[in-house]
């Protein structure tokens, strides 16, 4: 079995211990539904204030994962920490406490149809604290700002937004506890590709706002080569390789060869994003 390879980090780094913090850390993490096995071993790393960028072919596992992490699918073996809490061995205080640190924003925005987008960004605010209406409602404008929705977005049901104002409202309520960790799945899917780059501009800066760490699961080229500062393939049920874009470029598979080589790369690299000694074919 190859070895994962493992992230040389040669951007230069902002606050370096920082940066190398775990934030997630999966290991030997085994999940299957009944003799199916999706995840098979797999071992992952996230840092403090990274935006890391998972990719694999349809099927490979990313969703499963990324909800497997989140203890919303049971796994057979392995370890999931996430800032510094297991929550298999965590009591229920340190749950409770560690729920309030993530931030999710499900495929297709995930917003409930029958509340306002106000009151889908009060959602977390109502079950995890206790606060009065009139500071929920001044935290849920902020957020919006955050997000670039104009105020008036608050009192709209989804239905009446566009779907890259969904992605926004959604992303509002992943914020609404100001949360650490971020899971985006898919954010960028069903935007154009005006609104997915500047849906990308709008992560980049929050994490540089915020200092968040984010795990994006995305099939987006754009997403990759624009904001990701590392990426991770998963195929043959494991992390089959994690790295910088250079990494992707050098990395001996086929399905990771035509991915970041293939036809619809090609087209998106750029001179800023094309590893040195890297000619336009
Ligand atoms: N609840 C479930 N019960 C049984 N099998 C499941 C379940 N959820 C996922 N699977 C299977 O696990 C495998 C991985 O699915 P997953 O949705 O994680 O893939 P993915 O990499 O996210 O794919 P895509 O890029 O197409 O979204 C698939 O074969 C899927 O059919």
């Amino acid at each position: 079995m190859e070895d994962v390879q493992t992230f040389d980090n040669t951007k230069p780094a902002k606050t370096k211990s920082d940066e190398r913090k775990v934030v997630l850390s999966v290991k030997d993490l085994t999940v299957g539904f009944g003799s199916k096995l999706v995840l098979d071993n797999l071992n992952l790393d996230i840092y403090r204030g990274e935006i890391l960028g998972f990719v694999g072919a349809s099927g490979t596992g990313k969703s499963v994962l990324m909800r497997t992490v989140l203890r919303l699918l049971p796994q057979r073996s392995g370890t999931i920490e996430i800032l510094g809490v297991d929550y298999a061995t965590a009591d229920e205080q340190q749950r409770v406490a560690l729920d309030t640190r993530l931030g999710v924003l499900f495929q297709h925005g995930a917003l409930f149809s029958a509340l306002t987008v106000k009151e889908n960004i009060q959602l977390p605010m109502r079950e995890y604290l206790d606060l009065p209406q009139s500071l929920m409602d001044e935290l849920a404008y902020v957020k919006l700002e955050m997000v670039g929705l104009p105020p008036d977005a608050a009192d709209k049901y989804p239905s009446e937004l566009s779907g890259g104002m969904i992605k926004r409202a959604a992303l509002a309520r992943a914020l609404a506890l100001d949360p650490d960790l971020v899971f985006l799945d898919e954010p960028t899917s069903g935007l154009d590709p005006i609104g997915a780059a500047d849906f990308d501009a709008l992560i980049a800066r929050l994490r540089d706002t915020l200092g968040l760490t984010v795990y994006m699961v995305t099939h987006d080229l754009d997403s990759l080569f624009s904001v990701c500062d590392r990426i991770a393939v998963l195929g043959q049920k494991r992390v089959l390789v994690e790295g910088t874009l250079e990494d992707m470029f050098a990395f001996d598979d086929p399905w990771v060869q035509s991915y970041f080589k293939g036809k619809r790369a090609r087209s998106v690299v750029t001179d800023e994003t094309r590893p040195d000694g890297e000619s336009e074919k």
